[in-house]
């Protein structure tokens, strides 16, 4: 797969990556090009073209001329095409407005659409945006969502308008769309926080931009997952395929425990140990894990799953403190995390790699608000803790200690926000990283196939955590294939 369709650059890099090619093609060309992929895209979205109402809403730059342009292109096909303006009308992109008149295509005014239109293309800002819409816009923008209430669809051109292009952050109106169309690479606006809600399907169309450096994220999909994930060989046995420890669950919460070591059960490791009170539910559920009271108990393993469902106490401070004072990989969840917040020194200090997976709030008590930068929030975190992020959320945000390009996870549904869900997560990934997977690598693969099986679950009824369980073997099965 082409490296533009999965990662996101920073604007400033598409627009040196666009100088470059444009110093070797002919004037307009690139736009053309974005123009015909748009077009195209439309075509597809319209039961039929002819006759068919198209609105385009057209702001001042570029973003407008491609949406001029692909109305051209669908006013030669006989859709009835009207324009509005965001801004003064002389101020729209004069070559796209003439080929939009040349082809049967009209500006007009908003209170001029008497019919609603079955396609409105959103030209009004792309890539050039700053900050919220300005009032001109947003009022347009306004008419976009109340045409989509009533069943029209919406295309937005290269973002939805209002959205932040590098962070998804949406100050003020912002279009929503049911397709994004964008150009030359994604944008990490389009993979995460509220520019993720708002832009519906993300698709790229390759305009021949190619990137020297590393892009700010990378959409993981099925084929990397396949590509991490370890398989064994015939001189493996249960040991070499590398052993999970799941610290987890308390006689109290018996759940935390049970889910845990089912997900791990479906990772890549040849081997689960379970360490806690919570023994004779693990036994019950799944006869194939050994079990201890306590870690110092347990016996080898190659990497640590610790924290959901342990409480607070003295008795679960001291078992995150064990666990971390080994050399392995450690993932932290839940109470674990609560109790890290607390004395942050117990993963800065270690050398072997420590995985965190927060939600919103957990996160909060770690490293103060989360706020509209996911991707920044992640990073800034992985940085002060010497540790990798997995920042969950309706897309879910997996930032290292370095530099590295940010992994986004989109394989989830929003059903998965229920209870024992992440004890799941949290059992895979440590698998994973018993499996010899590096953090970030394993935390996206474990995402992934977690919330593949969140959708295989949400298909066959509603979502509990015991029935994600049920389903990641398949998940693992369809993605590793
Ligand atoms: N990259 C590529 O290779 C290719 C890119 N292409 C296309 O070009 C697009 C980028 O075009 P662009 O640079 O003209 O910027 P764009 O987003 O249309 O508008 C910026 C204008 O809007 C204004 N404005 C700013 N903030 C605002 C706000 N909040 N609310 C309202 N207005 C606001 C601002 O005005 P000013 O602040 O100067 O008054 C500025 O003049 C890109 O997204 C893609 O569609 C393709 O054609 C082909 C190849
Ligand atoms: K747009």
């Amino acid at each position: 797969m082409s490296d533009v369709l999965t990662g996101a650059w920073p604007v400033e890099a598409i627009r040196a990556a666009e100088h470059e090619v444009m110093a070797h093609v002919p004037p307009g060309a690139l736009m053309r090009r974005a123009a015909a992929g748009l077009a195209r895209r439309c075509v597809e979205v319209l039961d039929r073209v002819y006759g068919t109402p198209v609105v385009l809403l057209v702001g001042k730059g570029d973003n407008g001329g491609d949406a001029l342009y692909a109305g051209a292109a669908l006013a030669r096909r006989g859709a009835v095409v009207r324009a509005i303006a965001g801004v003064q009308d002389e101020r729209v992109h004069r070559a796209g407005l003439t080929a939009l008149r040349a082809a049967g295509g009209r500006l007009v005014e908003l209170e001029d659409v008497r019919e609603r239109p079955a396609l409105v293309v959103d030209g009004l800002l792309g890539i050039g945006g700053r900050g919220g819409l300005r009032p001109d816009s947003a009022r347009l923008a306004v008419a976009a969502e109340q045409w989509r209430a009533q069943g029209s669809v919406v295309v937005a051109v290269d973002l939805p308008s209002g959205v932040d292009a590098d962070t998804g952050e949406v100050a003020g109106a912002a279009v929503t769309a049911d397709v994004t169309v964008a150009f030359g690479s994604l944008k990490a606006g389009l993979l995460v926080g509220e520019g993720a809600v708002r832009a519906g399907l993300v698709e790229v169309v390759d305009i021949g931009l190619s990137f020297p450096a590393e892009p700010l994220a990378r959409l993981v999909t099925a084929d990397a997952v396949a590509r991490w994930w370890p398989r064994p060989g015939p001189s493996d046995d249960k040991y070499t395929r590398g052993v999970v420890g799941i610290a987890a669950g308390s006689e109290q919460y018996p759940g935390a425990a049970v889910l845990g070591t089912g997900g791990a059960l479906s990772g890549p490791s040849g081997y689960v140990r379970y360490a806690g009170a919570a023994r004779d539910a693990v036994r019950t559920a799944h006869p194939e894990v050994v079990s201890a009271t306590s870690v110092a108990d347990a016996g080898r393993v190659q990497a640590w799953v610790v924290g959901s469902g342990l409480g607070t106490d003295d008795e679960a401070e001291d078992a995150v403190r064990q666990v971390l004072a080994t050399d392995l990989p450690v993932l932290l969840d839940a109470d674990g995390l609560t109790i890290v917040a607390r004395e942050p020194a117990l993963v800065r200090e270690r050398e072997a790699p420590t995985v965190l997976t927060p939600h919103d709030r957990e996160y909060a008590r770690l490293a103060g608000d989360v706020g509209p930068d996911r991707i920044d929030a992640a990073r800034r975190a992985a940085r002060e803790l010497g540790v990798t992020v997995l920042l969950k959320g309706y897309r879910t945000v997996i930032a290292g200690p370095d530099d590295a390009p940010v992994y986004v996870v989109k394989a989830g549904v929003p059903e998965l926000a229920t209870a024992g869900t992440g004890d799941v997560l949290s059992g895979v990934i440590g698998s994973l990283l018993a499996g010899g997977v590096p953090p970030a690598e394993a935390a996206a693969a474990g995402a992934f196939v977690h919330g593949t099986a969140g959708r295989l679950a949400a298909e066959a009824g509603p979502v509990v955590a015991s029935r994600v369980l049920d389903h990641l073997p398949a998940a693992v099965q369809r993605t590793i294939r």
